[in-house]
């Protein structure tokens, strides 16, 4: 068995510029792009028509010649415009709603695939506003910013062009005005992305405070905290605000920099234009249509602005989505081996193993070692901290251990492609390890392909068969947000089911530690010695009755491996496990 650990990293177009990596969003829709910004045009034409043919109404009324033919072609135009304009905005629509789709479909999979070590260091509700948030960013710039960028440029050509036939005395004064003044408000574009982004980022912050209270909805009502929670909502709502206004600035800023370049171009060629007029070089006429044509510049030079606004906010957003997408991927995680699962149980051994969650941490894990054979029941167990849940964390490569070996059915775990190594391994957490959704939906989370038969059996296996009976949807029956419409034992026994329905090799199981009524516990007690009858199981015991049914006990104690045996054998043998067995089990 060998793995390829190469990190699914950075991509191809890890080096590219941001404005380019923006432009390949549109890529894949370029051509719907074209022909709505077409449509666009052309409606603008039949738009641009009208005031002539309405012209020739009353001409012909004057003349008293039939309307007939202008009428027809006035309304030929006005229906032929609308249309043409209504199919051209929504195939624009259409493009930007494409966009986002891909961007969240792209950014959705790579936070999926992060390592878990990122994900735990990253605040859920700020991941989300990425997702729904600067998603919906790229749509304006990547489409209208886009098409009526390109058409100003060419009215700006136009009017240039115009210009310069006038007089190219006044034409040089002109853009020397709008060069210097544009130059300034170039200046200010980089402030707006800037600005942008922390709204953006203070947006994210105020998905995360909110998440966080909808997280713990029950301890914040429980412990009166909902005056402050909303405080606080509110405040990161506030800086939200501050973040937009700030933004607000700069863009009016800009606005304004167009209008007085404008203004300041009319005064300067007003001027020029007056003095070469006085000496005869130019004709008045010219000089009126010269300043006519200077103010036809004002829209299309605003239309750019806003383009290079938009596209500012977009870069913005687009940063804040690559943050996610240059995180490094897990190695070979791509692929999840539904299907594979199955196989013979397999045994787990640690070997001076030494992790520490970060580099200036200390040593959670410190030369843990100790062996688990296949098949059994082992149960680890050890004062709170002693670094528990991370073995469990380790064997299933959310994070990689620095030093020593882990090896699982006699194999490196680095050695195993993530993907089998995941799907021989059952993990049951100890929270809510109940997903929103139908208890079918949970039950087949792991394995989709699993058969009728299979999830009957498992619900037998696990006790639950009765519960599906009693519910009135039966299997189809939502079990609520994380869950919390089954008991404590339900959902750890729903989560047994779910693991055992991927057949694992290796049982992790994580025991609920909220106390469970006498029927659940020995129905946990039950399901837990029958699944150690058919793979291995190691289960971090919070009960007395898993421990003493226990093959063998591993004892933790701050990162290390204090002692091995059974219970009776640790009972006689270890003052730790004799402490924890008289205070730490819940008794049963
Ligand atoms: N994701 C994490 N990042 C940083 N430190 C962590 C992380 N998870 C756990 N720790 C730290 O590692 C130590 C061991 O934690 P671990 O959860 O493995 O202990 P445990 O024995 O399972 O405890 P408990 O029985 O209370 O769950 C603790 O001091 C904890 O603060």
């Amino acid at each position: 068995m060998s793995g390829d650990n190469r990190e699914t990293g950075q991509g191809a177009d890890g080096e590219k510029s941001p404005v380019r990596l923006l432009l390949a969003y549109i890529r894949p829709h370029r051509k719907i792009l074209v022909a709505g910004g077409l449509l666009g045009l052309v409606g603008s034409a039949a738009g641009l028509a009208m005031p002539l043919l309405a012209k020739y109404v009353v001409d012909a009324f004057g003349a008293e010649r039939s309307m007939a033919g202008p009428l027809v072609a006035l309304t030929i135009a006005v229906v032929v415009g609308a249309v043409v304009s209504a199919g051209g905005t929504y195939l624009m629509e259409r493009t930007g709603e494409g966009i986002v789709l891909s961007a969240r479909r792209r950014l959705v999979a790579r936070m999926l695939r992060l390592k878990v070590a990122d994900v735990d260091r990253l605040k859920p509700g700020d991941l989300l506003s990425r997702v729904t948030g600067d998603t919906t960013l790229l749509r304006s710039v990547l489409t209208n910013g886009i098409v009526d960028s390109i058409g100003a440029v060419f009215m700006l050509i136009g009017a240039i062009v115009m210009m310069a036939l006038m007089d190219g005395v006044l034409l040089l004064v002109t853009l020397l005005v709008v060069v210097v003044i544009g130059g300034m408000t170039g200046l200010i574009m980089p402030r707006i992305q800037k600005a942008q982004h922390q709204a953006q980022e203070a947006v994210g912050e105020m998905g995360a405070v909110l998440d966080r209270a909808l997280q713990a909805y029950r301890t914040v009502k429980a412990s009166g905290a909902e005056e402050r929670e909303v405080e606080v909502v509110g405040a990161a709502a506030a800086q939200a605000r501050d973040r937009g206004l700030q933004v607000a600035g700069w863009t009016s800023l800009a606005g304004v920099s167009t209008w007085m370049a404008v203004q300041i171009a009319f005064l300067c060629v007003l001027a020029v234009g007056g003095a070469r007029v006085a000496s005869g070089a130019l004709e008045v006429s010219a000089l009126i249509a010269f300043l006519l044509y200077l103010f036809y510049l004002v829209a299309p030079i605003g239309q750019l602005v806003e383009g290079a606004v938009q596209l500012q906010n977009g870069l913005a957003a687009l940063k804040r989505i690559r943050e996610i997408e240059d995180l490094p991927g897990e190695p070979d995680g791509q692929a999840v081996a539904v299907g594979q699962a199955g196989g013979d149980p397999v045994g787990l051994r640690f070997e001076d193993v030494v992790f520490r969650y970060g580099e200036d941490r200390a040593a959670v894990h410190d030369g843990v070692s100790f062996e688990v054979p296949p098949g059994g029941l082992t149960a680890l167990v050890g004062p709170s901290g002693a670094g528990k849940s991370t073995v469990f964390a380790l064997i299933e490569r959310f994070y990689e251990h620095q030093e020593g070996l882990i090896t699982v059915g006699g194999v490196d775990i680095r050695d195993w492609p993530l993907a089998d190594l995941r799907a021989a391994l059952g993990y049951v957490e100890q929270d809510a390890p109940v997903l929103a959704g139908t208890l079918r939906e949970n039950l087949l989370f792991a394995a989709p392909e699993a058969t009728e038969e299979d999830l009957r059996g498992a619900l037998t296996r696990t006790r639950l068969d009765d519960l599906v009976a009693r519910l009135p949807e039966g299997l189809e029956t939502p079990v609520g947000h994380r869950g919390v419409l089954l008991s404590g034992g339900e959902r750890q026994r729903v989560a047994i089911a779910r693991a055992l329905l991927r057949k694992p090799r290796l049982l992790l199981l994580d025991e609920a530690t909220s106390q469970l009524d006498a029927v659940n516990e020995l129905r946990l007690r039950e399901v837990i010695a029958e699944v150690a009858t058919e793979t291995t199981v190691l289960v971090i015991a919070h009960r007395l009755s898993t421990v003493t049914n226990a093959d063998r006990i591993v004892v933790m104690e701050s990162g290390g491996v204090r002692a091995v045996g059974t219970h009776a054998e640790l009972v006689g043998s270890d003052d730790l496990y004799r402490e924890l067995a008289a205070t730490q089990f819940l008794v049963s």
